[in-house]
């Protein structure tokens, strides 16, 4: 499998893109997360969105579902296609309700299925979604009662989306055989609705060691000096894992 980030920035980043990523998989590519600049990080890698054939989507904050409309108006009105969505039950309605319905609605196109072809995944339920890439959204931390997920992918590589700190789960799934973590990090504390690098550093050296740091500010540069066994991930780099 391999992986290419969209983008690896904050919510407010402005240097590094959306942390919204890229799976390769096979001859397919899986899109997690379309945030607001996605469009633009797939034109600048010379995609369009007829090239990915499924989208996941980690909960509705707008760095995460930002690039959704246009997304789902180019599939409809100049590709013809509908792609498939892979998402959690617990936040199908509101992306539709909350978010995509003002642009979207339009005459005979008054849900969210008339855009995509939407396959709903069960919290902490394996989903073999293409041959070579099974998706296991976990519930996780972020926003009071507001769900998020994050992911675990063929049972070693764990995305986290956006969470707040939660080491047990990080122990449990290295206990699990999780062999990769990609991390959000809010480099500058107090973390609040994300993990601060402050809290990641607590972790014992055999955790952190496979971690890397993604969703991270445009400070970025002054902590590259600090890292010792956390590593960042690099926009638009392709990262091959097993
Ligand atoms: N309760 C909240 C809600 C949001 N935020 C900030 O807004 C951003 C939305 O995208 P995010 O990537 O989840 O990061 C959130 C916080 O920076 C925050 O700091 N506190
Ligand atoms: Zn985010
Ligand atoms: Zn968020």
């Amino acid at each position: 499998m391999n992986l290419q980030m969209l983008g690896t920035g904050s919510a407010f980043a402005k240097k590094y893109f959306n942390n919204n990523a890229l799976f390769y998989v096979g001859d397919r590519t899986i899109m997690l997360d379309c945030g607001i600049t996605a469009p633009l990080s797939l034109y600048q890698l010379g995609k369009t969105f007829n090239d990915i054939d499924a989208l996941l989507i980690s909960h509705i904050h707008a760095d995460h579902i930002g690039g959704m409309e246009e997304f789902a108006f180019q599939m409809k009105f100049v590709y013809n296609r509908k792609p498939l969505l892979f998402i959690s039950e617990a936040i199908v309605d509101s992306l539709w309700e909350n978010a995509l319905k003002g642009g979207l609605l339009q005459e005979e196109c008054h849900s969210l299925d008339h855009y995509f072809d939407i396959k709903l995944l069960k919290e902490g339920v394996s989903t073999e979604i293409y041959p070579g890439f099974c998706v296991e959204p976990i519930l996780t931390k972020h926003i009071p009662n507001k769900s998020s997920f994050s992911f675990l992918i063929n049972g070693n590589f764990f995305y986290s989306a956006d969470m707040r700190f939660d080491p047990d789960l990080l122990e449990e799934l290295v206990a699990r055989g999780c062999e990769t973590i990609f991390h959000d990090c809010q480099l500058t504390p107090p973390g609040v609705v994300h993990t601060t690098l402050e809290e990641l550093l607590t972790l014992p050296e055999s955790i952190q060691e496979r971690i890397w740091l993604m969703h991270y500010d445009d400070s970025k540069e002054n902590y590259e000096q600090e890292m010792r066994s956390m590593q960042f991930v690099e926009q638009h780099r392709i990262y091959s894992f097993e």
